[in-house]
């Protein structure tokens, strides 16, 4: 049940929503940098954002977050306060230390002096940062300062979590412990809406998938049985017509296909089901293109997801 039926039915069992977007825009200097959308942020449950760069991930956030504005659509919530935490993707090395900070952060969010220090203490001994408590922040690596930001976000037991690019800059253990610790939080009812440019970490953590390109929603997917769907391969080749490429991309068996950003020359990279894989190169070399690179791909990328997180990068040579 979305939020904006609640008012006009009975509400049921199920999960509870806790937030939701309908046909929101965002526009900066007349440009549209989020078109028209919707999605709906349930309790218990985690929400991928995925989408190349630049493609509105960070803006839908800081929307989600309050400290964004729409242009248009709404934005609904389910209460008048819900408890929030927000990591943003960018996070200062402020010149006060880690422990001043996030027990301001903890008393503005609204905890008791005690229990903030309780938490606190906690969250810094899991992401192993106790040691450092008493340290400047403007000395931190990359990660440690991650790990302050991610603490901050968590430690007022939030209902909703907005996380943007929470893996950045963290070493694997640290990574293993946040999974943990939202996994947890989910079970406890929490909502979260994280971007992603790692495909293991949706796997782990993800009930859905919402998929930005340019701005807008390209397509969202619900539930591990959907994302983990049969195996595929990943094929990247060149040189290609454009009328030949109107042939190939109406193929049987194309899951998704698209022109390869950042690179040079006219790569085109398709994912496509195994059984297809022949015919397609097939009518690569006749359309007298070239093959750049063959991979296999499974889970996620099965679903063409990949091309939407960073582009692959491309293996042999330069365009011609
Ligand atoms: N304050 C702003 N003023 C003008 N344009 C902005 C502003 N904030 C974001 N944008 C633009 O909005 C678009 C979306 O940016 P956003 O940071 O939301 O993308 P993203 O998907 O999070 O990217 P990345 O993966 O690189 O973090 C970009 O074109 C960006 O230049």
């Amino acid at each position: 049940m979305s939020l904006a039926d609640i008012g006009t039915s009975q509400q049921t069992d199920g999960p509870t929503p806790i937030i939701e977007l309908i046909r929101a825009t965002k526009l900066y200097d007349r440009r549209a940098v989020l078109s028209e959308v919707s999605l709906l942020v349930e309790g218990g449950a985690a929400m991928a954002l995925i989408g190349r760069n630049g493609s509105g991930k960070s803006t839908l956030l800081s929307i989600l977050a309050g400290l964004t504005k729409l242009s248009s659509g709404t934005m609904v919530r389910s209460g008048r306060r819900i408890a929030t935490g927000y990591a943003p993707e960018a996070f200062p090395g402020l010149k006060m230390s880690a422990e001043h900070y996030l027990l301001s952060m903890a008393r503005i969010a609204g905890l008791a002096l005690a229990e903030a220090e309780a938490r606190m203490a906690e969250l810094l001994e899991m992401f192993h940062l106790e040691e450092f408590r008493r340290q400047r922040m403007d000395g931190f690596s990359k990660g440690m300062l991650q790990k302050v930001n991610l603490i901050q976000s968590l430690i007022a037991h939030p209902q909703l979590l907005l996380l943007d690019e929470p893996m950045s800059g963290l070493d694997l253990p640290a990574q293993h412990t946040l999974i943990g610790h939202l996994k947890e939080l989910k079970r406890s009812g929490t909502g979260i809406v994280f971007s992603i440019h790692e495909p293991q970490t949706i796997e782990a953590l993800a009930d859905s998938v919402h998929v930005l390109h340019a701005g807008r929603t390209v397509t969202t997917i619900h539930g591990q049985e959907e994302m983990r769907v049969t195996p595929a391969v990943y094929i990247v080749c060149k040189g290609i017509s454009e009328q030949r490429k109107a042939e190939i991309m109406d193929m049987p068996g194309v899951t998704s296909i698209h022109a390869l950003d950042g690179t040079p020359g006219d790569y085109l990279a398709a994912t496509l089901e195994i059984a297809a894989a022949d015919d397609y190169l097939r009518h690569i070399l006749q359309a007298e293109g070239s093959v750049v690179s063959v991979e296999p791909c499974g889970g996620l990328s099965a679903g063409g997801l990949e091309q939407w997180m960073d582009p692959k990068p491309v293996k042999g040579g330069t365009a011609g």
